[in-house]
């Protein structure tokens, strides 16, 4: 007999996802379906993004092979019914407050500070880089944990080593680019490239790394199709261009600009962008969604 949820005490909420308290020493990371594109959450959201995005960090995580924060698998009994599918059971863990960035390309906030510094969190780039150049090698550009609704801010590896000592400051960039590197390469033989990736690490009992929060997944990382890709140019996001050009079509009559929340998203806009994240997962870990667990009413 599986547990309700409103059993558990509700910890925190994310964009789009919650933490509930399952006891002292484990947690339940719930996704939801909601989808965020310019800093706003969309309605409605797309039908079972919660639990494509969760079959992905399983997938990872059994990929990568490294110390993580796993307790349960996906239909775990602690897991409530309502929310099997979409759900993590997960050791608890101190975490360290670094959000700990791997880019394999140079764009978005990182483009910006090569821009204006020829850096990115003061690891100096060649000159004449442009949009979505692809990097002579990743880069560990950390960032601070913002508060919700806030971005993130880029700091120098001389930042995380005065707030986190140089051995855990070395660990942290070791790992992120060692999980970044091997996960861009199966990515990349599957047709997709993984630009960038956000890692959260938690502390085991004696010290060790241990991957934690969700882990490559379109909402942590930069997803771009391979065959498309062309540097020095804004490449299309692979799950979310469907909604981003809808957004700023005539059709939408949305102003980015402006500060009114986005129109609903018509129905091809949602179906269409649910197949994209299904294929997203179907091509990276070469199974079929449809035999991922669902919830059981
Ligand atoms: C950022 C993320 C978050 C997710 C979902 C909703 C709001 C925030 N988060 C993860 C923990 C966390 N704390 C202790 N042990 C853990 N194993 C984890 C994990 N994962 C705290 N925050």
């Amino acid at each position: 007999m599986r547990p309700e949820l409103q059993s558990y005490r509700h910890l925190a909420s994310g964009k789009v996802r919650e933490i509930y308290e399952i006891d002292a020493d484990t947690l339940l990371l719930v996704a939801s379906d909601r989808i965020s594109a310019y800093d706003h959450i969309l309605t409605p959201a797309i039908p079972d993004k919660g639990r494509i995005l969760t079959a992905m960090s399983f997938f990872w995580f059994d990929e990568l092979g490294v110390p993580n924060h796993l307790a349960g698998g996906p239909t775990d009994e602690r897991i409530p019914g309502e929310v099997v599918g979409r759900s993590m059971v997960v050791r608890r863990l101190p975490m360290v407050q670094v959000e700990c960035v791997a880019r394999g390309y140079l764009t978005g906030s990182g483009l910006l500070d090569y821009q204006a510094t020829g850096a990115v969190c003061g690891v100096e780039l060649p000159a004449g880089l442009a949009e979505a150049s692809k990097l002579p090698e990743p880069i560990f550009t950390p960032a601070t944990k913002a508060e919700q609704g806030e971005h993130d801010e880029n700091i120098s590896f001389e930042r995380v080593v005065e707030q986190e000592g140089a051995e855990l400051a070395e660990a942290l960039r070791s790992a992120t680019l060692d999980i970044y590197g091997r996960g861009a390469a199966v990515a990349a033989d599957r047709g997709i490239i993984l630009a960038d990736t956000k890692f959260e690490f938690g502390r085991g009992a004696d010290g060790e790394l241990v991957l934690a929060d969700e882990v490559l997944t379109p909402d942590s990382s930069r997803y771009w199709e391979a065959a498309s890709y062309e540097a020095g140019k804004v490449q299309p996001s692979f799950d979310k261009q469907i909604v981003r050009n809808w957004l700023t079509s005539a059709e939408s009559g949305w102003d980015r600009a402006s500060d009114v929340a986005p129109p609903s998203l018509p129905d091809d806009v949602i179906q269409r962008t649910r197949q994209r994240y299904i294929d997203a997962y179907e091509w990276i870990s070469q199974k079929s969604f449809a035999d991922w667990p669902t919830a059981e009413v």
